[in-house]
């Protein structure tokens, strides 16, 4: 009975231990990106700048992709080209591209159509004509959807020092109207933000792929796109190869403004959860750690643990820890915008809830459905990440 008591005990102390590591992070996150984000700069800094190189690799259309391509032939950067990869000739993004060619003749800027085979991962596939068409030694690989303020790559270029190999935009939303907008922004700017600012700090490789300025040379040496070709999470084993070979991988100062014309909270939870099963093939740890680390989840262990202790009601502490985590997130999401929050309480209320709640659905949705589904195309994930792709039999 003794022993029995001494593991509880232990058990308490390890969830309360975690409980407080957790908030601790929670915290830090918040003053990191209070510190770290929305630096402005001066004119002399974009002096002497080296050019880049972007590969926009395209395929179909959205509302916003007009908006989101011209943001890129309006920034303020003294040298720059624009790859435009286009998956098939028939897209329409074709014409879209075409327009902002004619309509901003100064810029340099070239199309690519039909990719070329390298791998699996279509995202690879497609860019690999114009990266080996890049002329500059930096490139910045920026999916369809983002919209690049004035100054962005300048704050990007300015973060790649001389340790550093690759800089990452940690992943947030534009305001667009309804909802789903909001849920967006409450995901990406709070649990989200929170892992993602305390991966930088710590270290840990998260880079997202959607806005990443990578030295050339140094993916080349790690075997170029035919070596990431193989994975569909390309970003993850890229920012690896930086650190593999002693680069630092950094995190900028701009947030990566995701602004496609089709969003949905069913889009954005799919999009997730394949992330998701990324994240369990490459960092398996993660199969552990994610769950425990949600607010009820850890909420509801500790809940137990504080009683078991300190003999507290268990929903009073509830409570309080709901509302702890809800008031951090909330001031996470307030630094991340830089002023006001464009919704109301209510509302974020409302995302705040429907996310914690929906998560957990998610997790175990990643697990009962291992295959992963992207832009209308099958894949199977091996532990490791690398992917084969499924092909569905046609019968006529
Ligand atoms: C009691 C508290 C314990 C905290 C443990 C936290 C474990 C959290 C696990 C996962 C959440 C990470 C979310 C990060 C966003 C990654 C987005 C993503 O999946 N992107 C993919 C698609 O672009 C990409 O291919 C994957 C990139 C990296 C995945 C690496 C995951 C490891 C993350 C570890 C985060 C630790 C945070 C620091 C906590 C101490
Ligand atoms: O078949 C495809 C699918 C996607 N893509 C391009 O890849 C980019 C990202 O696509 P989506 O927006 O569908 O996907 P995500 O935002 O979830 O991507 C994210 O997760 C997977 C990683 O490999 C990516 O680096 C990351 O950006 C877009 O620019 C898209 O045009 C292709 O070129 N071909």
């Amino acid at each position: 009975m003794e022993s029995l008591d001494l593991f509880l005990f232990g058990l308490a102390i390890f969830i309360f231990s975690g409980w407080c590591f957790n908030t601790f992070i929670h915290l830090l996150s918040i003053f990191y990106a209070k510190w770290k984000l929305h630096k402005q700069h001066s004119e002399t800094e974009t002096k002497d700048l080296p050019g880049i190189s972007i590969l926009k690799p395209l395929v179909g259309i959205d509302p916003n992709l007009f908006e989101n391509l011209e943001s890129f032939f309006t920034m303020k950067y003294p040298s720059f080209e624009l790859l435009f990869c286009i998956q098939d000739e028939m897209d329409a993004s074709r014409m879209i591209v075409q327009s902002l060619i004619n309509k901003y003749p100064a810029v340099d800027a070239k199309m690519f159509l039909g990719g070329k085979n390298v791998g699996i991962n279509p995202k690879v596939n497609n860019i690999a004509i114009g990266y080996e068409a890049a002329k500059y030694d930096l490139i910045l690989i920026s999916d369809s959807g983002i919209k690049m303020s004035e100054d962005t790559l300048v704050d990007m270029a300015t973060h790649m020092t001389q340790k550093v190999g690759l800089v990452h935009q940690m992943p947030y939303a534009c305001p667009r109207r309804g909802l789903h907008s909001s849920f967006e922004k409450v995901y990406f700017g709070s649990q989200h933000a929170k892992m993602y600012l305390s991966a930088d700090i710590l270290r840990i490789n998260c880079a997202t792929g959607m806005s990443c300025l990578m030295r050339k040379a140094v993916l080349d040496e790690a075997g170029g796109m035919k070596e990431f070709g193989q994975y569909l999470a390309e970003d993850f084993f890229m920012a690896q190869a930086f650190i593999d070979r002693g680069w630092r991988v950094k995190m900028c100062s701009r947030l990566a403004q995701q602004n496609s014309g089709t969003y949905s909270i069913t889009h954005l939870q799919q999009r997730l959860c394949r992330w998701m099963k990324l994240r369990n093939a490459m960092v398996p740890a993660t199969i552990f750690w994610e769950p425990i680390s949600l607010c009820f989840t850890l909420g509801l262990m500790n809940a137990w643990a504080v009683s078991y202790m300190l003999d507290l009601s268990p929903m009073s502490y509830l409570l309080v820890h709901t509302l702890l985590w809800f008031l951090l997130d909330y001031t996470l999401i307030k630094v991340l915008e830089n002023g006001a929050v464009p919704f109301s309480k209510i509302d974020f209320l409302v995302c705040w809830c429907l996310n914690e709640f929906s998560y957990p659905f998610l997790i175990l949705q990643s697990h009962w459905d291992p295959k992963i589904h992207w832009r209308g195309r099958n894949f199977k994930l091996k532990w490791g990440g690398v992917v084969e792709e499924l092909y569905t039999k046609q019968t006529v």
